[in-house]
């Protein structure tokens, strides 16, 4: 009987070698695609990954009334009919950045009724940022039956202060502010590329945002915003996890079509540990052909050490000499992993923010379960550089935000097969 969730086997041990392209970002394609709503014509994304998070988004677009059409990563996205400003439940729980729907539902139409998000299950995942954001600009907003209600007759522009730096509430403001009467200020935002994406593609809809990257963000509003076409940035994460597995396996991959700006903290924190790392214009050259020294990381707002990574690199901390320590300095409980790691012979000890890993020289294989998207690769990278085989459970997760990572890895030199 198929399993309910399709599962990975990987047999380790195989240094990964070669070239890897790296797709569209996911993060920045979850925001970019319900913008679109907010632009009555035809759009056209380009450099989409064609991974489950976006499948679900364009689920609840089509839910909406909108008509979508994909020329291989390309998606054309046409909003003329839309005709519903509610994002059901069985659509919207399948992803976080289901909230975008919010802000892009209020300009719209000046109302939306969205169910309450889901994703990755590590910890509370407040939206109180995003709400308080919404009153400021002027909507009503109420939380009924597990749904978040939002009105407004007019968006009026303000000054909002994010009491913590949130990627969603950034973007989710944006998209409420672009079309609000007068100028709106976001302080204390978010910096991540695909906040900056998400601005860009909002320009190049005829919106007029300056100071995305930075922590302050002016919006002037606009009356009208225009269909586009625009191709979005490659993903941070997927290239980041690439590198790291070339680590673990003592390879050699060059990771292609990526802005290695983005990818900064990552590749200091390799080369201080022991690889060669080398930079060229849109692509980078990792080399490890030895056991990497111990290190310590504390994930943070970009451009800090991305928490997107923090369970990939752990899995590679796991594997070098001596004691590092891990600090989540973004999510109280990202380590729901960590179990899973240990029945490969990890020795990690958490505190709660604190992970403390002493080195191994090894892993063994063991089956093994992923309990969300980055757990599940960090599964992986430990999977290939585990002695014996390793059998991923859930493995449908890591779809969620990698697109074909078992062909790509096989090409890559692994041996991994889906069951
Ligand atoms: C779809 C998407 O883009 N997901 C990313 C987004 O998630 P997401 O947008 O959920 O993450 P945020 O940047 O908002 O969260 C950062 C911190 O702010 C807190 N917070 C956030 C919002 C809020 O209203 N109140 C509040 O207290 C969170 O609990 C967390 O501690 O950024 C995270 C941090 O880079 C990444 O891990 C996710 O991959
Ligand atoms: C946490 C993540 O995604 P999401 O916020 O969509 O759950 C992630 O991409 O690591």
């Amino acid at each position: 009987m198929k399993e309910a969730y399709e599962k990975l086997v990987i047999e380790g041990g195989y240094p990964l070698e070669g070239e890897v392209v790296i797709n569209g970002a996911k993060n920045a394609a979850v925001a970019v695609i319900p913008a679109a709503l907010m632009a009555d014509g035809e759009s056209v994304i380009e450099n989409l990954p064609l991974i489950e998070d976006v499948f679900a988004m364009d689920d609840i677009l089509l839910r909406l009334g909108a008509k979508i059409e994909y020329d291989n990563h390309s998606l054309k996205i046409d909003a003329r009919n839309l005709h519903s400003y509610i994002a059901p439940y069985e659509s919207v729980k399948k992803i976080r950045a289901s909230y975008y729907l919010i802000g892009a539902l209020l300009t719209r139409f000046g109302r939306a009724e969205v169910a309450m998000p889901g994703g990755c299950n590590f910890g509370s995942r407040p939206i109180d940022q995003h709400i308080k954001g919404f009153r400021a600009l002027g909507a009503e907003v109420k939380i009924e039956n597990g749904m978040i209600k939002a009105y407004a007759d007019r968006l009026v522009g303000t000054k909002i202060y994010l009491d913590v730096v949130s990627v969603g509430a950034t973007i989710n403001l944006m998209l409420a502010a672009v079309k609000a009467k007068g100028t709106t200020i976001i302080e204390n935002a978010a910096k991540e590329p695909h906040v900056v994406d998400t601005a860009n593609f909002l320009n190049s809809m005829g919106a007029k945002i300056k100071g995305a990257g930075t922590d302050v963000i002016r919006i002037e509003g606009v009356d009208k915003l225009y269909p586009t076409k625009y191709a979005i940035i490659p993903d941070q994460i997927e290239a980041g996890t690439y590198m790291i597995a070339a680590c673990a396996t003592k390879g050699h991959v060059i990771v292609k079509n990526v802005i290695p700006k983005h990818l900064e903290s990552l590749t200091a924190k390799l080369v201080e540990m022991g690889a060669e790392v080398i930079t060229y214009e849109d692509s980078i050259e990792v080399i490890c052909r030895g056991r990497l020294r111990s290190a310590s990381i504390k994930t943070m707002p970009y451009p800090g050490f991305p928490t997107d990574l923090q369970p990939q690199m752990t899995v590679l901390l796991s594997l070098c000499s001596g004691t590092s320590v891990v600090t989540e300095g973004v999510w109280e409980n990202r380590y729901q992993y960590v179990d899973e790691l240990k029945k490969m012979g990890a020795n990690i000890k958490v505190e709660g923010r604190v992970a403390v890993v002493e080195g191994v020289e090894s892993l063994q294989g063991a089956e093994v379960v992923a309990v969300d998207l980055r757990a599940g690769a960090a599964l992986i990278v430990a999977g290939l550089a585990a002695k014996g085989q390793t059998v991923i459970y859930n493995a449908k997760n890591v779809d969620r935000g990698y697109e074909n990572i078992d062909s790509k890895l096989s090409k890559l030199g692994a041996k991994v097969s889906r069951r």
